[in-house]
């Protein structure tokens, strides 16, 4: 008779789980002893940079990622990229090794008391089993809440003397269990989006990190062209869910009540599709909509769907919902909208890049169909106005603004993308919170290019303490930092640049090594 962890990696191969990203603890090694030969173990220095791998791994393949943590203090650790994880709607299936059961309320050491609260409320569901024969039941259970719409992350913490006992003969079950949905718009629903659309004299798109994750990029680019209507992502983009060079696309709105009021004033009616309404960052309180307009959000998470301050909202699913829009609105109701204008020139001439030139030497020179994984909080005016993204899953950012996602998430999405390459554009504040993925990376031989912007400051909260009129306060600056030494200590072959030329050089012969590579990119401070 199998015993619980046998039954459990039979489970987790049945979900195509066998990678598992981790970093162990005593309360581990009985169930990774076990590990079969057909799975393969990602070792991280950290749990934050542990969690932040195995977010981009999940983010880049569209599927789910296993975790294993080292009880309170490992989970502790992920805490902060989890933040990310839950408003991605990441599936993260994460585990955590507990004491031995009997002994877990005398608190011993490693015990991780009261195990089911400590990860909430930034996981989906939690639990700890309530015996060692409902382990792999209770990791079944997790699995499908995971992938079950809106997807999250859940944590199950397992004590370690249940995985040798025997497993109840019932788990045979759990191998081909299936859980779905059929969260479509109803045909009368559809047919009042449809009709409200065409009824609109001047309609607009806002798209979220909800259609790019359901691959509906080209559906929603169908609706924008039948429409002839503008396309904004919604505020803090944590994915890219349009083309940026299409004729529609009008850019990522400014999270703030205010700012998305001004950019979407004229409109009559605001589509919001797999987006909460909305992110708002920076406080700048103002009208909610402009006058005349209505808003409809059509989203698959229920809870974005409940909280809104306005308008109404529909849950089905996004990319199901687009498609069929395409077909049933009129065409042709509206004048076709201009080309957009070249890309802006990008300054130059500085001792030292612009942001605006390191991204347009990327535009020219990166592959077409590369991934960008950013966290550099200053550079996103710059970024989008550069920019030339067009596929799925081209663009990643925190989806809480969690820094420490990610260096590690780049290097995740790398090791999930065989195929495309994966370039980090972290800031050089940004860096150092998952620093140690660099050593993942060179251990595991993963090609990611991370480029870091090194402006000495943390450029985002400078710019913040203007908008709050906050002036000069501690804490701002961090000079001297000299990341080629630190990747070189990792084991990444890392070169500094300071002009457009040098960039290009280290950019080309970083995408032509097939290695990890790290560039330090002297840069300009500027304002997001
Ligand atoms: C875990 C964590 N700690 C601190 C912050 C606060 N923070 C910090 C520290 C920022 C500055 C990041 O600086 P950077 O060098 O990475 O990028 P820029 O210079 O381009 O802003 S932006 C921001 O919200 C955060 N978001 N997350
Ligand atoms: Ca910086």
């Amino acid at each position: 008779m199998p015993d619980v962890r046998q039954a459990t990696y039979d489970l987790l191969r049945s979900h195509d789980l066998t990678t598992i990203f981790g970093n162990p603890g005593s309360n581990e090694l009985p169930f990774l002893a076990g590990m079969p030969a057909d799975f393969r173990y990602v070792l991280g220095l950290h749990e934050g940079a542990v969690l932040a791998m195995a977010d981009g791994y999940a983010l880049a393949r569209g599927g789910s990622a296993l975790v294993n943590l080292h009880a309170a203090a490992g989970t502790g650790n992920a805490l902060g990229p989890l933040t990310n994880s839950v408003y991605s709607h990441s599936p993260l299936i994460i585990t955590a090794g507990q004491q031995v059961r009997s002994t877990i309320g005398q608190e011993v050491m490693l015990a991780n008391v009261d195990a089911a609260t400590l990860p909430k409320p930034l996981v989906k569901w939690s639990c700890e089993p309530a015996c060692a024969q409902d382990v792999p039941r209770s990791i079944s259970h997790a699995i499908h809440i995971a992938n079950l719409p809106a997807k999250g992350p859940v944590y199950v913490s397992v004590p370690y003397d249940d995985w040798s006992q025997e497993a109840p003969p019932e788990a045979r079950h759990l191998l081909e269990r299936t859980t779905g949905t059929a969260g479509s718009l109803s045909a009368a629903q559809l047919a009042d989006l449809a009709g409200a659309l065409d009824a609109a004299e001047s309609p607009v798109l806002v798209l979220g990190p909800e259609v790019d994750a359901q691959c509906g990029n080209d559906d929603a680019v169908r609706l924008a062209d039948r429409l002839g209507a503008p396309v904004w992502i919604a505020p803090s983009a944590s994915r890219c869910p349009f083309p940026t060079r299409h004729r529609s696309f009008r850019g990522v709105l400014p999270a703030a009540v205010q700012g998305v009021t001004d950019a979407l004033a004229g409109h009559d009616l605001i589509l919001v599709v797999g987006a909460p309404v909305f992110r708002y960052h920076q406080f700048v309180p103002g009208e909610y909509l402009p006058a005349g307009a209505r808003l409809i959000q059509l989203t698959g998470d229920p809870g974005e769907a409940a909280r809104a301050p306005m308008g109404q909202a529909l849950v089905g699913d996004v990319k199901d919902a687009l498609a069929r829009l395409a077909e049933a609105v009129t065409a042709g109701r509206r004048p076709e909208l201009p080309p957009l204008p070249e890309h802006p020139p990008a300054p130059s001439g500085g001792d030292r890049l612009h942001p605006a030139e390191l991204f347009e030497v990327l535009r020219e020179n990166a592959p077409a169909d590369a991934v960008y994984v950013k966290e550099s909080t200053a550079t996103a005016a710059d970024f989008w106005a550069q920019m030339d993204l067009s596929g799925q899953g081209s663009y990643f950012f925190p989806a809480s603004g969690g820094l420490g996602f990610g260096l590690p998430a780049a290097v995740g999405a790398q090791l999930a993308h065989g195929d495309r390459q994966v370039i980090g554009l972290i800031g050089d504040g940004s860096a150092n919170y998952g620093i140690t993925a660099l050593w993942t990376a060179a251990q595991y031989e993963i090609p990611v290019i991370i480029v870091i912007l090194k402006n000495g400051t943390y450029g985002a909260l400078r710019w913040f303490s203007k908008v709050l009129d906050a002036g000069e306060t501690p804490g701002m600056d961090v000079p001297g930092i000299d990341f080629v030494q630190i990747a070189g200590g990792y084991g990444v072959a890392a070169t500094s640049v300071r002009t457009r030329a040098e960039f290009a050089d280290a950019l080309a012969a970083a995408l032509r090594s097939g290695k990890p590579a790290v560039i330090e990119a002297e840069t300009e401070l500027t304002e997001p």
